[in-house]
């Protein structure tokens, strides 16, 4: 999996996980601010709207009127009159009230000269009420368009027209100070906020080098977009857990990204050959949830697609093979031919040239010579295509072990091309076929050494290949999950995928496997069936037979002596 893993890396834009902090303080900020403008547009506007002549003059008083009930104490008597005439004023009184007990109700009224404007802005933790004020305002303030017209027209045009004229005046004076003493505390708090922001976002670091570092900070930046629409509800973030905050911080992130339009399915299935039929998806949203008891069968069934569609007979043909390591040959000429729809196993003794090989298999390792072909496809001349059908366990079981199992079956979903919603769906099943439902949400460096191997191997399966490479699938892996991971493979494989295996375990490899290759000192010492390569004995017997490496257990009577 490392060469997608790092192609996909050059993708995710760098850290940009300061600005979105500051945007979204920002944002808030400026929400506060319109809040307030907008509750004041909005009374004027619901006066003047239904009135034309006099009423429009009237309206636009009226409205004044509530401006400067809002603004000083001194108006109190008037507002409360024009309070009680309009239920615009009611609304732009309630909001007196909401602001006045405000924590930060003082600092308002130094630096917003009473106005209400000020009020609604300065207060550090205002976002959330000016929220709830900007839902509430503009219900108050929409119903009394009649109303204020109707007071209004009620009084004498001369009356209105001077009463406009003053309080016109008034308004704009105490408008101008208002949007400027706002400015000026929205920036203060917006600087505030920032940094507090920035203080207690969630660190989801990926340990592992700058490229998994990026991928994070992709991650961090998603609460970018939502800080925009929804400043309020991005406040409680940082005091989450952060595993379980940058779990559904992932879970949003791409979806937007992959699946910018939501309605169409775009399933981008992977079509590695262009002669068999398609990969046929069964309709994977509509398939039934198998129950946790059938887990076996019905997971197997899940996450196996039918392959019986392809005519390549062979899956995997290598052709002269070395590998070198320095002064090491690895790898010394081997063949091998895989059929497709069947179960191949590699044994051999440490050091052999097992990983070797199949990592040159899996695109991983560039051979020094030899030829290779998957499903037909020329891996030298079309290694993307190769790789395309394979899913690949390799040997050391590095990954980007700082996300959760979610998030990182989620990153193979989306490394295939697959739309989030298959994604989704192949990840639970593939989890509750692995038995690590419960730990989809931790991240995967806490997971032990055989839930780690699980996770990767559903990461290798998550695309459906027609063909996977499988270092030593089974070490660590419990007995349990082992017949489990045996059942879904056997499925695969008779539904017409293609599995290659490496394997310390005999038994297991002389139970499933149709055919076996012993290779010792990077050469294949014996290869066909099973029953052929074991020749009457069993398969253990002729592997230490073959390699010959019985370790010398003389001159370690010094073990023996217990020193301490
Ligand atoms: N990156 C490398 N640099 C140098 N030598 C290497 C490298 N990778 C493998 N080798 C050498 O190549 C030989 C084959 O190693 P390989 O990992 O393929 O063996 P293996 O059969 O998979 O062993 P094991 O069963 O222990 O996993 C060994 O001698 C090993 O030391």
């Amino acid at each position: 999996m490392t060469a997608p893993v790092d192609d996909h890396l050059e993708e995710p834009a760098g850290d940009t996980s300061d600005a979105p902090a500051r945007e979204k303080a920002a944002t808030t900020r400026t929400s506060a601010v319109k809040t307030v403008a907008g509750r004041a547009k909005t009374s004027t506007a619901g006066r003047a709207k239904p009135a034309s002549g006099g009423a429009k003059t009237a309206a636009k008083a009226a409205a004044v009127k509530a401006e400067q009930t809002k603004a000083g104490a001194a108006k109190k008597t008037t507002a409360r009159a024009a309070a009680a005439k309009t239920a615009a004023v009611k609304a732009a009184a309630a909001h007196n009230t909401e602001a006045k007990s405000s924590t930060k109700a003082a600092t308002a009224k130094k630096t917003a000269a009473k106005t209400s404007a000020a009020k609604a802005a300065a207060p550090k933790n205002a976002a959330a009420k000016a929220s709830a004020a900007k839902a509430a305002a503009p219900k108050k303030a929409a119903a009394p368009k009649n109303a204020a017209a109707k007071t209004a027209a009620a009084k004498t045009a001369a009356a209105k027209a001077a009463a406009a004229k003053g309080a016109a005046a008034k308004a704009a004076a105490a408008k101008g100070a208002a949007t400027k003493a706002a400015k000026a505390a929205a920036a203060k708090a917006a600087k505030e906020d920032a940094a507090r922001v920035e203080a207690e976002r969630p660190r989801v670091e990926v340990s592992g080098g700058e490229d998994e570092r990026r991928l994070v900070a992709a991650d961090d930046a998603a609460p970018a977009s939502d800080a925009v629409t929804a400043p309020v509800e991005a406040e409680p973030v940082a005091e989450t857990d952060p595993t379980v905050e940058a779990a559904s911080v992932f879970e949003q992130e791409p979806v937007a990204a992959v699946e910018p339009e939501p309605e169409p399915e775009p399933i981008v299935e992977p079509q590695p050959l262009a002669e068999p039929q398609p990969v046929v998806e069964p309709e994977p949203m509509s398939e039934p949830t198998p129950e946790p008891a059938a887990v076996t069968d019905t997971a197997a069934a899940a996450v196996v697609t039918d392959l019986q569609a392809s005519t390549a007979s062979d899956a995997i043909v290598v052709r002269g093979l070395v590998k070198e390591f320095g002064d090491q040959r690895a790898v010394n000429g081997i063949d091998l031919t895989v059929s497709a729809g069947s179960f191949y196993g590699i044994v051999g003794p440490n050091g052999a040239g097992k990983t070797t090989t199949l990592s040159i298999l899996a695109g991983l390792l560039r051979a020094d010579a030899g030829e290779i072909e998957i499903c037909g496809i020329d891996q030298a001349k079309d290694p993307l295509e190769a790789k395309r059908v394979m899913g690949v366990l390799p040997d050391r079981l590095r990954t980007f072990d700082r996300l959760t199992g979610r998030q990182l079956l989620h990153y193979y979903g989306l490394l295939r091309g697959l739309p989030s919603r298959v994604i989704e769906k192949r990840s639970a099943d593939l989890m509750r076929a692995f038995d690590l439902s419960e730990s989809m949400g931790r991240v995967v460096s806490d997971y032990s050494a055989g839930m780690t191997k699980k996770i990767m191997l559903a990461g290798a399966m998550i695309h459906s290949p027609r063909v996977l490479v499988l270092d030593e699938p089974f070490e660590s892996v419990d007995p349990v999950s082992s017949a489990v991971i045996l059942d879904i493979l056997r499925a695969y494989v008779a539904h017409g995928g293609t599995v290659i295996l490496s394997s310390h375990g005999m038994d297991l490899i002389e139970r499933v496997c149709s055919r076996v290759a012993i290779i010792v000192g990077g050469d294949v010492l014996a290869e066909g069936t099973v029953e052929e390569v074991r020749a009457g004995q069993t398969l253990e017997s002729r592997f230490v037979e073959l390699s010959g490496t019985a370790g010398e257990v003389e001159g370690l009577e010094w073990l023996h002596t217990f020193s301490d």
